[in-house]
């Protein structure tokens, strides 16, 4: 089944090279097309090592009785936390980050018969917003969006039920997991059942779209120059990022730099995206983050980026505007919206923007092109 979400990249494609998709495992030493400096990088600071910061982002039991209450709080103030005791199985984390380990291990030459298209959404590539950056990133990635069948027949002309079978799992358990945490979210804003009806009959989000993305980052003989995955956030309402025992993720904690997510044994990591941004007329902000790498271990994510039914519009709850809180958004459907991001990447949040907000806040990547972070 061709993805709902293809379209939005249909004008903007993405001409990468396979040349930039390299065997990894060859380099002694950082190739200077991959080491980035303070120029290269939109947020402004480079990889670098580690900084102690005392902060450290929020992890909420979703089996605790506060829990809707901690989760307002943590998208208030951080845009992203961890949840524990979420549900899914975690057999089934371990089995798929073997199959997705499995993917980025096979030959190049046999994942390239995957690749994906310019125009394309599903496939093996590098990440998407490499187009935006003159230096490359040390990660391969993995997209799928709607089934892998085509894909994985290609990888796996053998056993590619097996793989699909997981994937399909996993999709369906972290399906059932974003739309709690939609709830959870939306809850914490005093939004009821009956202000989204896109959420469907049920008030069960059946209807959404969403696709899985997978990150392998080889271990790296030069770190602190090299850069994962660049600064962006999601376009999604939010997403769910598994992270193997490796930590790599940061984000950006307004006046603090950046803050390293670390792994907790069978935790998800749980992302504010731009359309939730725009939902909450900036009241719960997007996240700004990277990956950095490691110089001794793989790491390894996979990230499921949730989105709203592909015809509806995402604007600002009308609960939530009013005399004093004008609408800050104008109305986008996941579709435009991507495409727009596709465009103008870090600057599609303002560019969607219809007035200046009240309060003083601005976007995160507004911000982030005055203020120097790190
Ligand atoms: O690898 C990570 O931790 C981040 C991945 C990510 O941000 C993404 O896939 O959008
Ligand atoms: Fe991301």
């Amino acid at each position: 089944m061709p993805s709902r979400l293809t379209d939005a990249f249909r004008a903007h494609p993405v001409h990468l090279h396979h040349k930039h998709l390299l065997d990894f495992t060859s380099f002694q030493e950082l190739p200077d097309s991959y080491k980035w400096t303070q120029l290269d990088d939109h947020a402004h600071c480079p990889p670098g090592g580690d900084s102690f910061v005392a902060e450290s982002v929020p992890v909420i039991d979703l089996s605790d009785p506060n829990a809707l209450k901690k989760i307002g709080h943590a998208c208030k103030t951080w845009g992203v936390f961890q949840v524990t005791n979420h549900g899914v199985p975690s057999t089934l984390l371990d089995i798929t980050e073997k199959a997705s380990m499995s993917l980025f291990s096979l030959p190049i030459q046999q994942k390239l018969k995957a690749a994906r298209l310019p125009d394309g959404v599903s496939g093996y590539g590098v990440a998407r917003i490499a187009s935006f950056f003159s230096k490359l990133m040390w990660s391969e990635g993995f997209t799928v969006a709607g089934s892998p069948l085509e894909h994985f027949r290609q990888l796996w002309p053998q056993d590619y039920s097996k793989f699909c079978d997981i994937i399909e799992e996993y999709q369906l358990e972290m399906q059932k997991l974003a739309a709690r945490l939609m709830w959870l979210t939306l809850g914490s804003l005093g939004i009821t059942r009956e202000d989204i009806k896109w959420a469907g009959p049920k008030s069960d989000f059946k209807e959404t779209s969403a696709a899985l993305q997978f990150n392998y980052y080889p271990a790296c003989p030069d770190p602190d120059r090299a850069m994962g995955l660049a600064a962006h956030t999601d376009s999604t309402l939010l997403t769910i990022l598994y992270q193997n025992s490796t930590s790599g993720l940061q984000v950006l904690r307004e006046g603090t730099g950046w803050v390293t997510v670390p792994p907790i044994p069978g935790g998800l990591v749980i992302n504010v995206g731009d359309l939730l941004h725009i939902l909450s007329n900036g009241l719960y902000p997007s996240v700004l983050h990277r990956a950095v790498v490691n110089r001794t271990k793989h790491r390894l994510s996979m990230a499921y980026l949730y989105g709203p039914p592909p015809s509806v519009k995402i604007s600002p709850l009308s609960k939530l505007v009013g005399p004093s809180q004008p609408p800050l958004y104008r109305p986008v459907t996941w579709n435009e919206y991507l495409g727009t991001k596709a465009k103008h990447f870090n600057k599609a949040l303002s560019s969607v923007r219809v007035c200046a907000p009240l309060n003083g806040f601005v976007d995160v990547n507004d911000h982030n092109n005055r203020v120097k972070v790190g």
